[in-house]
């Protein structure tokens, strides 16, 4: 488990983390999320070790980071965020080394940087240089050094940040295969990839805790949660969709004859809707009901606007 309780960071006048305390289990895959400055990367550096808190703790495995740094650190594999990397050194080179300062030798260390290759699947680059490698070979590379030692805990910095859509798909498949019986945290203010990879996310801003939960409890407190969007072959009836039983309110979508019948908080509508597509004989071509929008549920929570 990795422990967090009442972390707090103060630079000078400003709190970049400011008492934030949660857990995390075995076997999560946690979703960091927050606006640009919000205390994401502090919040690692503390978790690793490389920054020390203002006030308050954090436990990696049952280690405490400040006072037995180097047992947290030995469960961790981090990937900082830009994942620097030693560019002019081959991957080779660059994972040998990294395997070295590990403690690493002879053939434990050829069998784990093989390992680690292998995982990410390097193998078509290891002689080349760092620096001549396309940014989502880079990130893989960051991946390897990161479980060289087979860590129980991977704290990831915007692993796909900067990637172009194929090579998130790749880094984000890799660290789910990566996944399985460690602890993971991603920091991350790509939504879609809290749906993509994470069983659970935190929300902060300000480096205060705004929200914790699955995916699908953010989702839910969702304007647009059990909305159903109806998209006609000619005008529908807006009056008639807004009297329904259990219908907050009816929006107008910029695609023709496209509306979109939001439900009351904890109702489900639709049921009445389609039974009102029926009765009055609507050619609809399109239908679904929305499991709610993060963008949006992100957007309110990091504004203030719901707690
Ligand atoms: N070494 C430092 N000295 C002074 N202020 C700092 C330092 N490091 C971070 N900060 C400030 O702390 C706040 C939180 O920064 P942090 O990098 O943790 O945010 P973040 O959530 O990771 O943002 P991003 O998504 O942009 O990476 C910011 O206002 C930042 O300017």
């Amino acid at each position: 488990m990795i422990d967090i309780r009442n972390l707090t960071k103060r630079f000078a006048q400003h709190t970049a983390v400011d008492n934030l305390s949660f857990r995390v289990q075995e076997g999560e895959v946690l979703g960091f999320l927050g606006p640009n400055g919000a205390g994401k990367s502090t919040t690692m550096k503390m978790l690793t070790g490389f920054l020390a808190p203002t006030s308050g703790t954090a436990s990696i495995l049952g280690f405490d980071i400040q006072t037995q740094t180097l047992k947290a650190q030995r469960q961790i594999g981090y990937l900082p965020e830009g994942a620097p990397c030693y560019g002019d050194m081959t991957v080779r080179g660059f994972l040998d080394f990294i395997a070295e300062v590990r403690g690493f030798r002879g053939a434990e260390k050829r069998q784990r940087v093989g390992r680690a290759v292998e995982q990410v699947e390097l193998e078509n680059v290891l002689g080349q240089s760092i620096e001549t490698l396309s940014k989502g070979f880079k990130r893989r590379v960051g991946l390897a050094q990161a479980i060289l030692h087979d860590p129980k805990v991977l704290i990831l910095d915007e692993p796909t940040d900067g990637l172009d859509p194929n090579q998130k798909h790749q880094v984000r498949g890799l660290i789910q295969s990566l996944a399985k019986d460690k602890i993971v945290i991603i920091s991350t203010h790509i939504l879609e990839e809290v749906s993509a990879v994470c069983s659970r996310a935190v929300v902060i801003a300000h480096g205060r805790l705004l929200a914790d939960g699955t995916p699908f409890e953010l989702e839910s407190r969702s304007r647009y949660h059990q909305a159903v969007t109806l998209v006609g072959s000619e005008a529908l009836d807006q009056a008639a969709l807004s009297a329904l039983p259990g219908v907050a309110g009816v929006e107008v979508n910029e695609l023709e004859h496209s509306l979109t019948v939001l439900a009351q908080p904890g109702q489900v509508i639709f049921p009445q809707v389609s039974a009102l597509i029926g009765e009055r004989g609507w050619k609809v071509k399109e239908l679904n009901v929305e499991r709610g929008r993060l963008d949006e549920v992100f957007r309110s929570l990091t504004r203030g606007e719901m707690v």
